[in-house]
């Protein structure tokens, strides 16, 4: 039978996708097939010769080496995976079927590269990631320390920062900031002539490098000649309100290198992490409104329960004493007639100034209802204490407000409750204050009947009119 020679079929070798390495028992390149020059970056004639370990990532060497050791002692590796540097500083994934031949003395290798598996299945895995850290994170800081984190995995991200634009204020600030260089972040009001800005502005991501910058205006050049860069990527944090900030990351002389791709991956990223911040930007805003009077900014009723049962428990643990003080402003609805609901409203607003500043940083002031108000003093000293700090509170309020032009004075019907003497529990100290303000409005009368606190009978607490 005639018998054919497969001479020929050496040049299709560089027809195959994947790579062939030879390297000889020193573990240099004795021959590399074509597909090494799409891989590594370097032309065949660059590579023989070189110790193959050269090419290795640092950290990928020590089991590079071992396992090469093993290939040569006759077994077979089918499937070992590590990584190489480019010759443009890029990282590669390989995958690779290495075997020894004992006849020639030389490592015989096929290289797959799976970087972009690699790269799909950790992006993969970081989307997953980041929408189970916007869901986990406690707060914000959180949430971008767990995002650097995950980013970290995809790219090299030493230098990290977190922009957010405040359209309302022009204002630029950083939640978050990792930098060598700059540890504190520069906060811009306004914003314009950042680098940040442009990003924010144009909603497009902006990858300056050495090599790019004579493309970009004068500006811009500017700021990255300043500061030693190597390498500024930001792109935008795109929301369904529109872009709301961006993300940077900063490279410094003799740094990594960022590139088109690696611009790519940030703002595929940083679509999610736009949606991760939304999200836990309504929850806390929803939290903070299931908390918080919308109109004053104090504490609603329900934050005042949380924070009088703790109170009553330190109280009770501690044989301390509390008070309740329970304010509704006499004849307010007058206000509302005479000056419309407008003015109505930032009276409430300066009664709130004001009676948070009678108070230490402990106590609370909590608006419930309508017109009516609640203190909670904390760690009182004495019982007597209460109603001082009540004259002190509508003492505050005795002086003329200017609203809208109009001098106004309000004054507060007030009652006290003392923790231990009216009640134990956070209901029936509040019915206890509740009651005695009813009385203080209908009747004049102090705000603790007289039988019950030696100092109420000066008549503090008595109504007057608006
Ligand atoms: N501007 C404004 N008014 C409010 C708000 N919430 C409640 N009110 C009004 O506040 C008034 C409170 O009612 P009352 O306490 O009975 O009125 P008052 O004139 O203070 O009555 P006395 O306490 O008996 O002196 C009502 O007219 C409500 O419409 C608010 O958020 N803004």
């Amino acid at each position: 039978m005639e018998t054919k020679t497969c001479a020929p079929l050496g040049n299709f070798i560089d027809l195959m996708l994947d790579a062939i390495c030879v390297v000889d028992a020193e573990g240099r390149f004795v021959f590399v097939s074509a597909a090494c020059e799409r891989i590594f970056g370097y032309a065949p004639e660059e590579m023989i010769g070189k110790p193959m370990i050269d090419l290795v990532l640092p950290e990928d060497r020590p089991r590079t080496l071992q396992v090469a050791s093993q290939v040569m002692t006759g077994q077979p590796k089918p499937h070992f995976e590590n990584r190489y540097v480019r010759k443009d500083g890029q990282v590669v994934h390989i995958m690779w079927s290495a075997r020894w031949s004992e006849q020639e003395q030389v490592r015989v290798a096929v290289a797959r590269d799976v970087t972009e598996l690699k790269q799909a299945a950790a992006l993969q895995t970081a989307l997953y990631a980041i929408s189970e850290a916007a869901h986990a994170a406690e707060d914000m800081l959180a949430l971008f320390r767990h995002i650097h984190r995950i980013i970290g995995e995809l790219l090299p991200a030493d230098n990290f920062s977190v922009a957010l634009y405040d359209a309302e204020r022009d204002q630029l600030s950083f939640p978050y900031h990792v930098d060598v260089q700059e540890p504190s972040p520069v906060l811009r009001k306004p914003a314009a002539g950042t680098l940040c800005a442009e990003v924010i502005r144009s909603s497009q991501p902006l990858l300056l490098t050495p090599e790019t910058l004579d493309g970009f205006p004068a500006h811009l050049r500017q700021i990255v000649g300043r500061k030693s860069l190597c390498c500024w990527l930001g792109v935008p944090l795109n929301s369904s309100k529109g872009t709301i900030g961006a993300l940077v990351l900063k490279s410094y002389s003799g740094g990594v290198r960022y590139g088109e791709k690696d611009k790519e991956l940030l703002q595929f990223v940083s679509n999610q992490i736009a949606t991760a911040i939304e999200r836990h930007q309504l929850y806390a805003r929803l939290q903070y409104m299931a908390q918080y009077d919308e109109l004053t900014g104090l504490p609603n009723r329900g934050l005042l329960f949380d924070r009088l049962h703790t109170a009553l428990a330190r109280a009770r643990r501690e044989q301390g004493q509390l008070a309740l003080l329970y304010l509704d402003l006499d004849k307010f609805k007058q206000v509302n007639d005479t000056h419309g609901h407008a003015v109505g409203d930032q009276l409430l607003r300066a009664v709130a100034r004001r009676l948070k500043l009678c108070v230490r940083e402990a106590d609370t002031v909590a608006r419930i209802g309508g017109d009516e108000f609640v203190v909670l003093l904390e760690s009182l000293q004495h019982p007597e204490h209460a109603q001082p700090a009540a004259d002190k509170l509508r003492g505050a309020l005795d002086q003329p407000l200017t609203i809208d032009g109009h001098s106004l004075r309000i004054l507060p019907s007030i009652g006290i409750a003392l923790y231990p003497e009216h009640g134990d529990s956070a209901q029936a100290l509040l019915r206890h204050a509740d009651d005695a303000m009813y009385r203080a409005k209908k009747g004049g009368e102090s705000c603790l009947p007289p039988q019950e606190h030696p100092l109420s009978g000066d008549g503090g607490c008595a109504p007057q009119p608006a």
